[in-house]
């Protein structure tokens, strides 16, 4: 019997194709405008993954002509100090999207550094304005993660408009956002967690399929319907048995691949759509400030 295989939806390429269309954008507006766009990174401490997402931000800024300001502090820094750093950055008439790389060290109040940030320039979409506008279907700049959901659903022109979605995961970065934008999409939206009873029920039900939850393997071939359209969010770096160390997502893909329709890959899926997300989003904001 033939095995089917899932269709890949590929997040680094699109991802490549979003760059080199803000790299045009930028080139061709930065001669009126008189200046790039700038990206403040706030990275706190020296979280290796974080350095390593900050560096590839920083890269992808510096390829697309966005001017990173980089802005690393050691791990004992103060909340106030954190603050006013943000507050300078809210003036500053070259820097168009502040972020703060997330997670912080416990001493840090992380909610309240991103109330700081200036709604306009939050290149994360984090800020509680911006999630405000989401909830009420209004312009505003959009979470990165779930923002890079939509768009590669929306490039492979799946149809959400009526379906089941189920979304596993409930942060204010990708679970909660990410919910409204499918549920502004038409989609019918549940949200399901780690204290969800009978979670493979609630799976079996979704056409789409959101893996959020930040745990290795939690999606098994037999919590997916057949046919549906499966995105996995998490990023986990697992060590295996010979201590070698890999990237897996939240669902168990090699088994998954043969019971959906499209399934996208960790790494290579929705990683890279965050960062392209993030740099729209700076071009946004650049767009916004720079257009009167
Ligand atoms: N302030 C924020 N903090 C964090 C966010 C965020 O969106 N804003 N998300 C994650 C980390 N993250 C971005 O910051 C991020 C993680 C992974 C990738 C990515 O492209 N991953 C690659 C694999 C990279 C590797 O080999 O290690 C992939 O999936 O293909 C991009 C961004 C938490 N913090």
């Amino acid at each position: 019997m033939e095995t089917k295989t899932a269709k890949i939806l590929d997040g680094k390429a699109l991802a490549a194709k979003i760059h080199q269309e803000l790299a045009a954008n930028i080139t061709e507006l930065q001669p009126k405008i008189g200046r790039p766009p700038g990206l403040a990174v706030l990275m706190v401490g020296d979280n290796p993954a974080s350095a390593a997402y900050v560096s590839n931000k920083e890269k992808a800024c510096a390829k697309v002509g966005i001017t990173s300001f980089g802005k690393h502090f050691p791990t004992q820094t103060s909340q106030t100090e954190l603050e006013e750093v943000i507050e300078e950055l809210n003036q500053d008439e070259r820097v168009d999207g502040i972020l703060v790389q997330l997670p912080l060290p416990n001493h840090l109040d992380a909610i309240t550094l991103l109330h700081k940030i200036a709604p306009d320039k939050d290149a994360d979409g984090l800020h509680p304005v911006n999630l405000g506008r989401l909830v009420r279907g209004e312009t505003g700049l959009r979470s990165c993660t779930p923002a890079g959901v939509m768009r590669l659903l929306e490039e492979y022109k799946i149809p959400l408009v009526g379906k089941q979605a189920v979304v596993v995961g409930r942060s204010i970065l990708v679970g909660k956002p990410m919910a409204l934008m499918l549920l502004e999409a038409d989609a019918t939206v549940t949200i399901a967690h780690s204290r969800s009873q009978d979670l493979k029920s609630i799976t079996q039900n979704a056409d789409i399929l959101i893996a959020a939850a930040g745990i290795p393997g939690l999606i098994t071939a037999q919590m997916v319907k057949p046919g549906a359209v499966v995105v996995d969010v998490g990023i986990n770096r697992v060590t295996d048995s010979s201590g070698k160390s890999r990237l897996v997502g939240d669902i168990d893909f090699a088994a998954t691949a043969s019971v959906a329709e499209y399934i996208t890959p960790v790494p290579g899926g929705i990683g890279p759509m965050t960062v392209a997300m993030l740099l729209q989003n700076t071009v946004s904001s650049y767009l916004r400030a720079t257009s009167n």
